[in-house]
C-alpha cells in the first residue's frame, strides 16, 4: 500500500484526485489541531502568542501594520511553528498563513549573521514579490529580503548574493535552483525552508522535480525546520504520510488543519446564472451594473495551444476589450494572463494595487493573491477542479476580522451545471441560481 502510493508521488502527479480535499484519515498517527482540544482561556495578542520567540523589533512592526489579534490559523500554528517543529499548515484561504509562517521565520534566523538562512518557495512571481513585501515589512531594516523570481534580474542578483548574502530569500522554484547551480551561494545555512501554495508546486509538471531537488538534495529535512502552506491539501493524510517517506519532513511533523468542514470563508456567498456561451459576456455586464463591485476579479480560462494554433483570440483578450467598450463604472479594467510578458505582468500587478479594479485574469491570479478590496469574484468560464473554484473564490474575503458579505459567481452553460453541482458536494457549500431573465432587465 505504502509503496503504491510512493511510485504515484514520483509520477509527477502526486495527488491525482482533487476532489479528496477532506479525505478520511488512512494511515497517520500525527497530531491535527482539528482533533486538538481547544485550551479554554482569553484570547492571547500577538505579542503574547510569539513573546520569548520574535524579536521585538519584528512583533512591533507587525502591531504598527495592524496584526494585533492573531487569526485563528496563527493562534492555532504559532505555539508548533514557534516550537521548531515541522509542519502542514492547511487553512482557508485568506486566514492569515503567511504572516504565520513569517514569524516562524523570523524566530529562527539569526539576524546578525551574513548567511542565507531562511527560503521561501512560492509558485508565481506575483505571489512572490507578496511575500517579500510583508516579509520586509516585519524585517524593518535588520535583514535583507531577497526576491528572486522569474523574470527577475538573475545575473544582477548573482553578485549581490555573493557579495552580502540576504538572511531571507523569497523564490520561486526554476529561479532559485539556477542560482543554486550557478553556485551564487550555498543552502548549507538554511536553518528554515516554507512551501506556500505546496499542492499547486507538487501538482505542476514543470516546478515537481526543482521542488524535489530542493527538499531532499540541496538541504536535508534532518537540518533545517520545514512548513508546507496551503489552503487545499488534496488527500492530506497521504501527503502527511508521503512527507515522512520521502524525508520531506521529520517524523514528528505536525499536521495543523483548520476549520476542515468549511474550506472557503463563512461570508462568501456563491451563485450561477445559467446561459449560453454568447449571452455570457452581457450576463458579465449586468452583474457588474447590478453588483457595483468595490473591485472585482473575473477569472478566465487559458488558452489551450489548440486554439492559439487556429488563431482564435484567447478569452481574457474578448472580455477586457468588451469591458474596455461597453463598461461604464468607475473601476480600471486591467488584463492579467500566463501569456503576457513579465514586464506587463509587473505593470497589471502594480496598477492593481491601491485602487478600484476590474482584473480580467487567468488562474495566475488565483493562487495567494491578497487584495482585500476585492469584493466580487466572477468565474467567467467554469474552473477545472473543486480545488480551482476554492482558491478563485478565496481571492475574496480576505479580511479575517470581517464580516463583509463578499461573492463568487459562476457563469455556466446548461450542460455545465453538474460540474458546478461536483464542485459544491466537494466543498460543501450552496449556490444559489441568479435567473438568466433578471439579468437582461438591466443591461439590454
Ligand atoms: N493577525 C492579523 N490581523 C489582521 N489582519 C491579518 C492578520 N493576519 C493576516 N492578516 C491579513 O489577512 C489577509 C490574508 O492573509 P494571507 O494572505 O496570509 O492569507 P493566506 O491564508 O495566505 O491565504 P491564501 O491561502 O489565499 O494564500 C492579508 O491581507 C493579511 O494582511
Amino acid at each position: 500500500m505504502a509503496a503504491a502510493a510512493s511510485t504515484a508521488t514520483l509520477s509527477g502527479h502526486p495527488y491525482p484526485f482533487p476532489s479528496a480535499l477532506n479525505s478520511t484519515p488512512n494511515s497517520t498517527r500525527l497530531a491535527t489541531s482539528a482533533s486538538r482540544p481547544r485550551p479554554l482561556r482569553a484570547a492571547a495578542t500577538l505579542r503574547e502568542v510569539c513573546a520569548g520567540h520574535v524579536p521585538d523589533h519584528v512583533l512591533q512592526r507587525a502591531e504598527d501594520v495592524g496584526y494585533v489579534v492573531p487569526t485563528e490559523v496563527q493562534e492555532d500554528s504559532l505555539p508548533v511553528l514557534l516550537s521548531g517543529q515541522d509542519c502542514i499548515l492547511h487553512a482557508q484561504t485568506g486566514s492569515g498563513k503567511t504572516l504565520a509562517y513569517l514569524l516562524a521565520v523570523f524566530s529562527a534566523i539569526d539576524v546578525g549573521r551574513s548567511s542565507v538562512q531562511a527560503l521561501v518557495i512560492v509558485p508565481t512571481r506575483e505571489l512572490g514579490i507578496q511575500v517579500t513585501k510583508v516579509a520586509r515589512l516585519l524585517a524593518a531594516k535588520a535583514c535583507n529580503v531577497m526576491a528572486l523570481l522569474d523574470g527577475g534580474m538573475l545575473k544582477r542578483q548573482k553578485s549581490w548574493v555573493k557579495a552580502e548574502p540576504p538572511a531571507i530569500i523569497v523564490a520561486t522554484v526554476a529561479s532559485l535552483c539556477q542560482m543554486v547551480e550557478k553556485r551564487a551561494f550555498s543552502l548549507g545555512s538554511i536553518k528554515i525552508l516554507v512551501i506556500d501554495e505546496v499542492d499547486f508546486i507538487f501538482g505542476s509538471s514543470k516546478q515537481v522535480n526543482s521542488l524535489r531537488k530542493i527538499l531532499n538534495s540541496y538541504t536535508a529535512a534532518s537540518s533545517r525546520q520545514t512548513i508546507f502552506a496551503s489552503a487545499s491539501i488534496p488527500q492530506h493524510n497521504r501527503f502527511v504520510h508521503d512527507c515522512v517517506q520521502h524525508k520531506w519532513t521529520k517524523s514528528d511533523v505536525v499536521h495543523v488543519h483548520v476549520n476542515p468542514v468549511q474550506p472557503m470563508p463563512s461570508q462568501l456567498h456563491h451563485t450561477f446564472v445559467i446561459c449560453s456561451k454568447k449571452e455570457r459576456l452581457h450576463v458579465l455586464l449586468s452583474l457588474l451594473e447590478r453588483d457595483a463591485p468595490k473591485s472585482a476579479i473575473i477569472f478566465v480560462a487559458q488558452q489551450s495551444e489548440k486554439s492559439k494554433r487556429a488563431g482564435n483570440a484567447p478569452s481574457s483578450t474578448l472580455v477586457v476589450e468588451f469591458l474596455r467598450t461597453e463598461y461604464k463604472g468607475t473601476l480600471e479594467v486591467l488584463l492579467l494572463d500566463e501569456d503576457m510578458n513579465f514586464n506587463a505582468r509587473a505593470t497589471s500587478f502594480t496598477e492593481v494595487k491601491g485602487k478600484g479594479f476590474l482584473l480580467v485574469s487567468t488562474d495566475i491570479a488565483s493562487r495567494g493573491f491578497d487584495l482585500p478590496q476585492t469584493s466580487h469574484i466572477y468565474n467567467f468560464d467554469l474552473p477545472k477542479t473543486a480545488t480551482d473554484y476554492l482558491h478563485r473564490a478565496g481571492r475574496t474575503g480576505r479580511e479575517p476580522f470581517s464580516k463583509a458579505e463578499c461573492s463568487a459567481t459562476t457563469l455556466i452553460t446548461e450542460d455545465e451545471h453538474f460540474v458546478l453541482q461536483r464542485f459544491q458536494n466537494e466543498l460543501k457549500f450552496h449556490a444559489q441560481e441568479l435567473p438568466l431573465e433578471s439579468m437582461f432587465t438591466l443591461s439590454l
